[in-house]
């Protein structure tokens, strides 16, 4: 009888309980939030109060100021009606999507976290604080574009009472863990937990792979991954490892196989132009899959770190076939066996990246030549990338399949079960 591993006997941490302002949230810009405020029975913050918060800093002469000398710019106006939206939304969409939007609208107007750390017993206040930090040095035009999908993808899918910009066609799908938009041609996914860098919990799995089987037949000509905050993503997310079956560890290693091979599956058979924006550093599965983009545009803030010996693991996302052809089988080891984190400059020398540009106008440089690939005819480029990717599909499938099998091994050895609990115990990060 296998021994259940170490991790098996840990439980996620609990989830943070429904934030709400507290007392003593001063901002030196912002006015300071009322004493208490009224929370749900089960705790959750009122839509009327994100509301009333979100209306309270925007009626601080400071931040009007701000707002009246950004005013000329042209998402300002997308930023102020998003502001309205979100007192007209019908339904209350949650505590993570109000801290989220809390978050999105504290850099869009101050810029980066500029708030002493709450103490660990002030749980909303620290929540709010977490929310904002973790969008780390976000770019404030980044942080109001991101306020205004995330309303408009609530405004869909919580039935707001307004309607969206006339003249565009986005669109949103009420997904937990993503934001997804349709616009110029292009749709983009959004991976969205800033909070957790972006780490990819089996509920994101499940979402990207119906936001590229959705995108594959919307009307878009292309189709981007991006992340939301400092992060693209910190891969796998280890937590994912807690959540023990009845049928043991041996039941939740398979599990893990099936999704990871089904989850790869989908980027080897996407047949539109797929192309990464990596906005900051990279993790694990998130490197992995660039093998598998047409296109990778990164940040300079962007590092790319696959520590698979680190924690017991193996390579997946076909990186065993992908990176030795792309950047030699030796680049390969050192990345994927010795775990070497390259910087964007490097992965790009490598041929992993395809540009790296300043984080400064990293948006909008990388934005502006997607919207002119977009206007392409989808059809010529459908049709070359199918005659790149077909001779290759079946190897790829193969390689799959293998790495998702020896992986399956992986997660039930001692050397796994051992970086997962230090890193969940907080002994350890990379
Ligand atoms: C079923 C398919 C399996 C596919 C196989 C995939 C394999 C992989 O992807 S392997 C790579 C796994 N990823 C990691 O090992 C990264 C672990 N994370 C870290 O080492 C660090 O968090 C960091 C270096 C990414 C960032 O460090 P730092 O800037 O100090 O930020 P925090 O550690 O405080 O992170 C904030 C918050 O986010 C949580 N978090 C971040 N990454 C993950 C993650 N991968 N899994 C779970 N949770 C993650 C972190 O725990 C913090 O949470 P709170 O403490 O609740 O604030």
């Amino acid at each position: 009888m296998p021994q259940a591993p170490a991790w098996a006997l840990l439980s996620a941490p609990p989830r943070t309980q429904a934030p709400a302002p507290p007392p003593n949230l001063r901002s030196p810009r912002a006015p300071a939030p009322p004493l208490s405020r009224p929370r749900g029975s089960d705790g959750a913050l009122g839509l009327e109060t994100c509301t009333a918060l979100v209306s309270e800093v925007i009626s601080f002469p400071v931040v009007q100021l701000h707002l009246n000398r950004t005013a000329m710019r042209a998402s300002q106006k997308d930023f102020e009606n998003a502001m309205s939206q979100v007192k007209l939304l019908k339904k209350d969409p949650g505590n993570e999507v109000k801290l989220k939007l809390y978050a999105l609208y504290k850099q869009a107007t101050e810029g980066p976290c500029n708030m002493p750390k709450p103490g660990v017993f002030d749980l909303i206040n620290k929540a709010k604080w977490d929310a904002w930090n973790a969008l780390g040095s976000l770019p404030k035009e980044t942080a109001r574009q991101n306020y205004v999908d995330l309303v408009s993808s609530l405004s869909s899918s919580l039935e707001s009472s307004s309607q969206v910009e006339p003249g565009t066609d986005r669109k949103s799908t009420g997904y937990e863990t993503l934001m997804v938009t349709s616009e110029d041609g292009i749709t983009k996914i959004m991976l969205n937990r800033p909070t957790k860098k972006n780490a990819l919990n089996v509920e994101m799995y499940h979402e990207i792979m119906h936001a590229l089987k959705a995108a594959s037949k919307d009307d878009s000509a292309i189709t981007v991954l991006t992340g939301n905050g400092d992060y693209y993503s910190s891969g796998n997310d280890l937590t994912n490892f807690t959540d023990i079956p009845p049928g043991g560890v041996e039941e939740k290693a398979k599990n893990g196989a099936i999704l990871l091979r089904e989850f790869v599956g989908c980027f080897i058979d996407f047949p539109k132009p797929l192309i990464a924006v990596v906005n900051g550093p990279a993790v694990g599965i998130s490197v992995t899959l660039l093998g598998l983009f047409d296109a990778v545009y990164a940040s300079d803030r962007a590092t790319f770190h696959t520590p698979f010996s680190h924690l017991g693991q193996s390579p997946e996302g076909c990186s065993s076939y992908t990176f030795p052809k792309i950047m030699s089988p030796a680049k390969a080891t050192e990345m994927l066996v010795f775990g070497k984190k390259l910087t964007a400059g490097e992965a790009c020398a490598q041929g992993l990246v395809t540009e790296v540009f300043p984080d400064s106008t990293f948006q909008k440089e990388v934005w502006t030549r997607l919207k002119a690939f977009a206007k392409l005819p989808p059809n010529a480029m459908r049709i070359s990338k199918e005659i790149i990717r077909n001779r290759e599909k079946e190897k790829l499938h193969a390689v799959n399949a293998e790495e998702c099998s020896v992986l399956q091994g992986r997660w039930l050895s001692d050397e796994c079960m051992n970086a997962v609990v230090n890193f969940l115990s907080r002994k350890s990060k990379l």
